[in-house]
């Protein structure tokens, strides 16, 4: 018999994250070969007619794993019994464009979410948000969603893991799969520090194979800081596919057992844990048995490391005070 659907909302399902999400998900790449999906897709109004061409093109795939699509820009219909909640619908920055600058104009969106998932997803709902800036957004919708539990709230630097490993890799000259241990701390926003010293290449420290500090500091830190910035100069839109697929990435690692040893980097809502302030939704190294997860404790950190984490969640929290302010006023 097969299993019943994990019911996944996606919003902004039209745009260019959703056009490259969806058949990835329906696909069975997030949750595995055998394990149906059931989609909601939420848009705005002027978005339901480009998502009815998704749906068409999602039917056209014959996905096996696919049991029904919910087209709807109506929230409680979106996210009515969800599983999972992937929140991507926003506006996207333009060249010249902090991600922080987006606040006022997407932080609202996250507050009619956050109550709607609240008042009708599944009682297991599991949320990433993606839409930026999406630590602050995260806060937000969870500020709004009183009955569900802090530990079901992510914010995605997976994407940003995924450019630092690239990075080192590349300058390493070895495979990417060769690079582990990367954490991404604090905000996603070039203030964000992946960490090279706790990194590892081939099992042994980043910092030691590379042999280049000053490479580490001055152009490794900005390069991956500034990836998005550049993928819009270059590109006119921004990141969509490598977005895509870092939610992809996210989900699965939120949902399968961490390898010993390893850790993925995810914002989550911070506790204190390394000195972090608490209450601002910041980017940790996170290991998971697939279901429940922690942050990974012991890791050893330099002054420099120390300074440049606090300096990333000093940003958030004055985001967090801009934001709620904002939503007050
Ligand atoms: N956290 C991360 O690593 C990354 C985050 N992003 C962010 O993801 C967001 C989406 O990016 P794209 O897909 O490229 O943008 P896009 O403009 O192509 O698509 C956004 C979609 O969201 C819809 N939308 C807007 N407001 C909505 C609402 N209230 N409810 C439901 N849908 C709504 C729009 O109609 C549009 O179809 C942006 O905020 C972008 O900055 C992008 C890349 C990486
Ligand atoms: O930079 C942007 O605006 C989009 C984004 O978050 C990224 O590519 O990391």
């Amino acid at each position: 018999m097969s299993k019943p659907p994990i019911r996944v909302a996606v919003t902004g399902a039209a745009g260019q994250i959703g056009y490259a999400l969806l058949f990835r998900i329906a696909s069975g790449q997030m949750f595995g070969p055998d394990q149906p999906v059931a989609l909601n897709l939420i848009e705005i109004e002027p978005g339901l007619k480009p998502l009815q061409g998704v749906v068409m093109e999602l039917d056209d795939c014959a996905f096996p794993l696919l049991t029904e699509v919910v087209q709807t820009s109506d929230l409680a219909e979106g996210f009515k019994g969800v599983n999972w909640a992937l929140l991507v619908g926003s506006v996207p920055r333009k060249a010249g464009m902090e991600r922080a600058d987006l606040l006022g104009i997407n932080g609202k969106i996250f507050v009619g979410q956050g109550k709607a998932i609240n008042d009708n997803a599944a009682k297991d709902v599991r949320i990433l948000v993606v839409g930026n800036p999406c630590n602050t957004n995260c806060l937000i919708a969870k500020e709004h969603a009183p009955d569900i539990p802090a530990d079901r709230w992510f914010a995605m630097t997976r994407l940003d893991e995924n450019r630092a490993k690239t990075q080192l890799a590349q300058k390493a000259g070895v495979p990417v799969s060769e690079v582990t241990n990367l954490c991404v701390w604090g905000n996603h926003s070039p203030s964000m520090y992946p960490d090279f010293y706790t990194a590892k290449i081939g099992g042994k420290s980043a910092a030691e194979v590379i042999g280049d500090e000053a490479w580490l500091k001055e152009t490794f830190l900005p390069k991956v800081g500034k990836r998005g910035a550049e993928i819009i100069g270059a590109r006119g839109a921004s990141s969509a596919a490598s977005a895509a697929n870092a939610v992809v990435d996210t989900v699965v690692a939120l949902t399968t057992p961490t390898a010993p040893g390893s850790f993925t980097s995810v914002c989550v809502l911070s506790n204190g844990e390394y000195g972090v302030p608490e209450g601002i939704i910041t980017s940790l190294p996170i290991r998971t048995d697939g279901n429940k997860w922690e942050v990974v404790k012991g890791i050893q950190l330099n002054e420099f490391s120390k300074e440049k984490i606090a300096a990333s969640n000093a940003e958030l929290t004055e985001e967090k005070k801009v934001a709620f302010e904002a939503l007050q006023g």
